[in-house]
């Protein structure tokens, strides 16, 4: 599926715009790192792509293959239906803790399921046999039938992953959704969002606080500024100086990956750093 967007403008209240004319378009299949200062509108943008959140009064529209999904701060009257094809992950999880790993992975198809079936918590065997088949897709079968609470972190990710597939969404939006896994968690739940992107051809859009991570796993990026598109190209042509007017003070630690995923468990480095990524590509 197409998204586009264009001319996207967000002001907050009290008049700081966190977005400023973004112009951006996504093909079905891509996998795309948005990078970014902190504040610099990586959680406004995937707000405004699922129709969350609406910009200002002439601030631009947004179209899903052709359906609006809001135009000049309208959101489209039938954004349930557009919505189905969006599946969302957040840093923080949100799955319903209380409740089975499982019915928080059928909920997935709720869009899909007549509501007065989805209001009894009512699945066939047949969405049954779906939700745990994407468990397994995920790697996370043999935890179907605990509290969602139960779960690591990582895994929860991987269960809000396994949710986008029963949704059978074209387009996954994952707002920062590494942020607070340690390192191997962080990379399998990356992995998992490669393997739905290379097999099924979903769209992945996701928001990282790690440049090497965006650089290992995506072949596009996308970086903001201050609410603007000031980069938007294959990863592999990112430069350190590039990075560094991105990220100012804090880029030594992006770069260097210090305070994030990139520092080996082992001698074996999973990840490899930014600044040794920019020189195995330049
Ligand atoms: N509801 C809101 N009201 C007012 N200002 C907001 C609101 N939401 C976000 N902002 C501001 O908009 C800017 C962009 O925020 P956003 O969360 O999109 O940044 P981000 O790039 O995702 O940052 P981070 O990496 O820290 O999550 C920030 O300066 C933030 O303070």
């Amino acid at each position: 599926m197409m998204l586009e967007i264009k001319g996207l403008s967000k002001t907050f209240r009290g008049g700081f715009k966190a977005l400023n004319h973004v112009s951006l378009s996504f093909k079905s299949g891509e996998m795309v790192a948005l990078i970014g200062a902190s504040g610099s509108g990586k959680s406004t943008l995937l707000r405004h792509l699922s129709g969350l959140m609406s910009a200002d009064i002439d601030g631009g529209e947004i179209h899903l293959d052709g359906q609006p999904v809001q135009q000049n701060g309208v959101i489209n009257r039938n954004i349930r239906a557009v919505r189905a094809n969006i599946g969302f992950v957040f840093q923080q999880f949100n799955l319903v803790g209380r409740l089975p790993v499982l019915t928080n992975v059928l909920t997935g198809g709720l869009s899909r399921i007549p509501l007065w079936r989805s209001c009894f918590k009512l699945f066939t065997a047949e969405e049954k046999a779906a939700g745990l088949a994407a468990l397994a897709r995920v790697g996370i079968s043999a935890h179907a039938y605990k509290r969602a609470s139960a779960l690591s972190g990582g895994q929860q990710q991987r269960a809000a992953i396994a949710r986008t597939i029963v949704q059978k969404a074209r387009i996954v939006l994952a707002d920062e959704p590494i942020a607070s896994l340690d390192p191997e968690s962080a990379r399998r739940v990356m992995q998992t969002l490669a393997d739905i992107n290379r097999e099924d051809g979903t769209t992945v859009i996701v928001s990282l606080h790690q440049v090497d991570v965006a650089l290992r796993f995506c072949a596009r990026t996308v970086a903001l500024s201050n609410g603007r598109v000031v980069y938007d190209g294959p990863s592999s042509a990112l430069t350190e100086q590039m990075l560094r007017d991105l990220y100012g003070t804090e880029a030594d630690d992006i770069i260097s990956g210090s305070n994030t995923l990139t520092r080996p468990k082992s001698d074996v480095p999973t990840i490899f750093d930014a600044t040794r990524a920019l020189a195995a590509v330049a």
